[in-house]
C-alpha cells in the first residue's frame, strides 16, 4: 500500500488528436491536441530551472550564442512519458521508424520580446549532416507545450508558405497576417505543426529551402515549445546522450 504510485500511467496511451494537411509541397501538417496536459505539466515540471541562452549552429557548424536566437532552450532526459512522446512522433511518420532516428527533445522558451529569427531547421553546414549525426533533419515537429493565458505574438511563420483559405483555419492560422508575410500559425498549447525538411531532387534528398521559418517575437505573455528533429538515418549515441 505504501508503494509509490506513478504519476501517469507506464502504458503510453495517445491522445486522440486530430490532423490537418496545411501544405503538401513541402507536407506541412496540423497536430491538434498531440500533447496531452498531464504530458505538458510532466515536461514542463522535469525542465524546471534547467534553461539556458538556445545556442545557434554558425556557417563553420560551431554552436554559439546569437541575437537571431533569444529564446532559453534545454535537453528531456527520456523517461517513461518522454518516450511516449516520441513514440507517438515516430508512429506518426511510419510505423518502421527506429526511435534512434530521434534526437534528444529540445524545449525552447520565450519571455517577452524573445524571438528565433528565419532559419531552417535541416542544416546547411554537411559537417552536421554526416552520416555519425544520422545525416541530416528529414521532418520537424515544433509543439506548443505552453502558452500563457493572453499571450500575443510568438506565432509560428513561414514566409514561403501560403496560409490556407478558409474561416475554420483561423483558431489555428492567423488570418490577420498580411497575404505577402506567408503563413503563420497561433500558439496553442498541446498543439503542434509537423513538416518535412528535405525534398527529393533527382533521385538525392536536399533541405527544402520553403521550410524557412521563425519564431515570431512574444509581444506580451510567454511561450514553451518543443523541439522534435529526426533525421534521415540513425543518430550515433554520443548525440543521444546514451
Ligand atoms: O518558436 C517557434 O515558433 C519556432 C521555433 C523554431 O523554429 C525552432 O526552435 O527551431
Ligand atoms: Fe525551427
Amino acid at each position: 500500500a505504501d508503494r509509490q504510485q506513478p504519476i501517469l500511467n507506464d502504458e503510453c496511451s495517445h491522445p486522440a488528436y486530430t490532423v490537418h494537411i496545411v501544405a503538401t509541397s513541402p507536407l506541412v501538417i496540423y497536430i491538434s491536441d498531440f500533447l496531452t496536459n498531464a504530458e505538458r505539466e510532466h515536461l514542463l515540471e522535469v525542465t524546471k530551472g534547467t534553461f539556458s541562452n538556445s545556442a545557434v549552429a554558425d556557417s563553420s557548424g560551431a554552436q554559439g550564442l546569437q541575437q537571431t536566437r533569444t529564446s532559453k532552450s534545454t535537453s528531456v532526459a527520456p523517461d517513461s512519458v518522454v518516450d511516449c512522446i516520441v513514440s507517438r512522433a515516430l508512429s506518426f511518420q511510419s510505423p518502421s521508424l527506429h526511435p534512434s532516428h530521434v534526437e534528444p527533445l529540445q524545449l525552447v522558451a520565450y519571455s517577452q520580446n524573445q524571438s528565433y529569427h528565419f532559419h531552417t531547421d535541416w542544416f546547411t553546414n554537411p559537417s552536421l549532416a554526416s552520416p555519425s549525426h544520422g545525416g541530416n533533419r528529414i521532418s520537424s515537429f515544433f509543439v506548443y507545450v505552453d502558452v500563457a493565458p493572453g499571450t500575443t505574438g510568438g506565432g509560428t511563420n513561414f514566409p514561403v508558405l501560403n496560409a490556407p483559405h478558409g474561416e475554420e483555419w483561423c483558431k489555428t492560422v492567423d488570418c490577420d497576417a498580411q497575404w505577402e508575410d506567408g503563413l503563420t500559425f497561433r500558439p496553442v498549447s498541446g498543439n503542434a505543426i509537423f513538416w518535412m525538411n528535405m525534398v527529393d531532387e533527382g533521385g538525392e534528398m536536399v533541405g527544402d529551402e520553403r521550410t524557412l521559418h521563425a519564431g515570431l517575437p512574444v509581444t506580451s505573455g510567454s511561450k514553451v515549445g518543443m523541439n522534435i528533429w529526426t533525421r534521415e538515418g540513425s543518430l550515433g549515441s554520443e548525440y543521444r546522450g546514451v
